[in-house]
C-alpha cells in the first residue's frame, strides 16, 4: 500500500515537486549521477532525455531505476512516520508567574482530549506554547515536556520536517494567495495522500459542514472569514495532517460546530488539548487542566455527573445559538424558551 502511494507520486510529481518535499531525494540522484535531471519533468520523462549509455553505467534501464526510487522514498517515509508515531505526552510542571513550582506531573495518552480552563490572562496560551515548542524548562515557565517518556534534544524538537503538533490558533493568517481547492490539493500532495481527490472532496463538504457560511473551492484562502479559516484548517488537519498532538486555542470564537470539530479530531487517536472558557468543550474532554496564577493549579477528571448534564448545556447553547442567528441576520430576538426538562 505504502509503495503504491510512493508510486503514484513518482510517477504523477515533477521532480521538482518531489524535491520540495523530500530533497533528500537529491542525493539518490546524485548517486547515479543524474543530478542534471530536468527537474520540470517526472522521473519518466527526464529519464527519456539522458542517453541510455549514462544509465548502462550502473546496469539499470529507466524501469528498475524508477522502481529504486520508490523503494528509496518508501524507506524514507516509514522512518518520518515511525518518528512520529507518539503514545504520549508528559508535561512536567515548573513554575506560576510567582516563581511558586508547579509540582505536576501530567501524562496525556494519545485518543485523549484534555481542555484548559482559568481566568483570562491566566496562562492558558501559554501552556499550549509550551507544548508547541516541546519546551525543555527553556520557556518562562520552566515547564518540560516528554514525548513517549523521554525528552528532547535540540535536533528532535526543531526538526521542521518532522511536524509533530498541529497547531490551531486565534487568527489564522494564510500567507499565499491560493483558492480553496489549490490550497488543499498543496496539502494533499505534500502529505503524500492517498485517493487525493476524495480526500479534497472531504475536507471541503467537512470545512463548509463546520462553517455557519458557506464557502466555494474559488474563494480565495485570504478571503476566508476567521471562521472559515478555522473551519477549513480544522477539516485539513483531521483528514490530511500526520501531526499527533493537536493544540486548539478559543474554538468558540469562530462560530463553528465546535461539538463536531472535536469528534473529527479524536477520531484519530490524536492528543488534543483545547484552551477554552466555553463550558460545552470544557467538559466534553476527558479531563482539565485549571490554570491559576500561570500555574497548572488542579487536574480534575470530567465526572459522571458533568458528563449527565451536558445534554442541558447543549440546550442552552442551542438557545444561544438561535439567537446569535437572529441577530446576525437583524432579526428581533423571540421571547427565549428554556426547557431543561427530560424529553
Ligand atoms: N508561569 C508563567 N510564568 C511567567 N509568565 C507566564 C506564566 N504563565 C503565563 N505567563 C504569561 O502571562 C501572560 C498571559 O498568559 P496567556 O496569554 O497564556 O493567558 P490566557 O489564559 O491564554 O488568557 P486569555 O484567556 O485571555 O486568552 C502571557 O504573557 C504569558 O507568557
Amino acid at each position: 500500500m505504502q509503495n503504491a502511494r510512493i508510486r503514484a507520486i513518482v510517477t504523477n510529481m515533477t521532480i521538482a515537486e518531489i524535491l520540495v518535499d523530500y530533497p533528500v531525494v537529491q542525493d539518490f540522484f546524485v548517486n547515479y549521477n543524474l543530478q542534471d535531471l530536468q527537474k520540470k519533468f517526472t522521473v519518466a520523462q527526464a529519464l527519456e532525455e539522458i542517453p541510455q549509455e549514462q544509465l548502462d553505467e550502473f546496469g539499470l534501464d529507466g524501469f528498475s531505476l524508477t522502481e529504486e526510487l520508490v523503494k528509496f522514498m518508501a524507506t524514507l517515509v516509514n522512518n518520518r512516520e515511525e518518528k512520529e508515531k507518539i503514545h504520549n505526552i508528559t508535561i512536567i510542571g515548573g513554575r506560576n508567574k510567582q516563581g511558586e513550582a508547579e509540582n505536576v506531573t501530567l501524562t496525556i495518552a494519545a485518543g485523549e482530549v484534555v481542555s484548559i480552563v482559568g481566568p483570562t490572562g491566566s496562562g492558558k496560551s501559554r501552556l499550549l506554547g509550551d507544548i508547541e515548542c516541546l519546551a525543555q524548562c527553556d520557556t518562562p515557565t520552566k515547564r518540560q515536556i516528554l514525548i513517549n517518556d523521554h525528552a528532547l534534544t535540540d535536533e528532535e524538537r526543531f526538526d521542521m520536517g518532522n511536524k509533530m503538533v498541529a497547531q490551531l490558533s486565534q487568527n489564522m493568517n494564510f500567507v499565499m494567495d491560493l483558492n480553496v481547492a489549490e490550497f488543499l490539493a498543496m496539502h494533499a500532495k505534500s502529505r503524500l495522500c492517498e485517493s487525493a481527490e476524495q480526500v479534497i472532496q472531504q475536507c471541503f463538504v467537512c470545512a463548509n459542514e463546520l462553517a455557519g457560511e458557506k464557502f466555494t473551492m474559488d474563494t480565495k484562502v485570504t478571503q476566508l472569514s476567521g471562521g472559515q479559516s478555522r473551519a477549513l484548517m480544522i477539516a485539513d488537519t483531521a483528514y490530511m495532517s500526520s501531526s499527533p498532538i493537536v493544540l486548539i486555542d478559543e474554538i468558540e470564537n469562530a462560530g463553528i460546530d465546535r461539538k463536531q470539530a472535536i469528534s473529527l479530531l479524536t477520531e484519530n487517536e490524536k492528543i488534543v488539548l483545547i484552551s477554552t472558557h466555553d463550558p460545552l468543550l470544557a467538559l466534553s474532554a476527558d479531563k482539565r487542566i485549571v490554570i491559576k496564577n500561570g500555574g497548572i493549579h488542579k487536574i480534575m477528571e470530567t465526572s459522571d455527573e458533568e458528563i449527565e448534564s451536558l445534554s442541558d448545556i447543549e440546550k442552552l447553547d442551542a438557545v444561544m445559538l438561535a439567537v446569535r442567528q437572529q441577530l446576525r441576520h437583524g432579526e428581533r430576538v423571540s421571547s427565549l424558551k428554556l426547557d431543561l426538562s427530560d424529553d
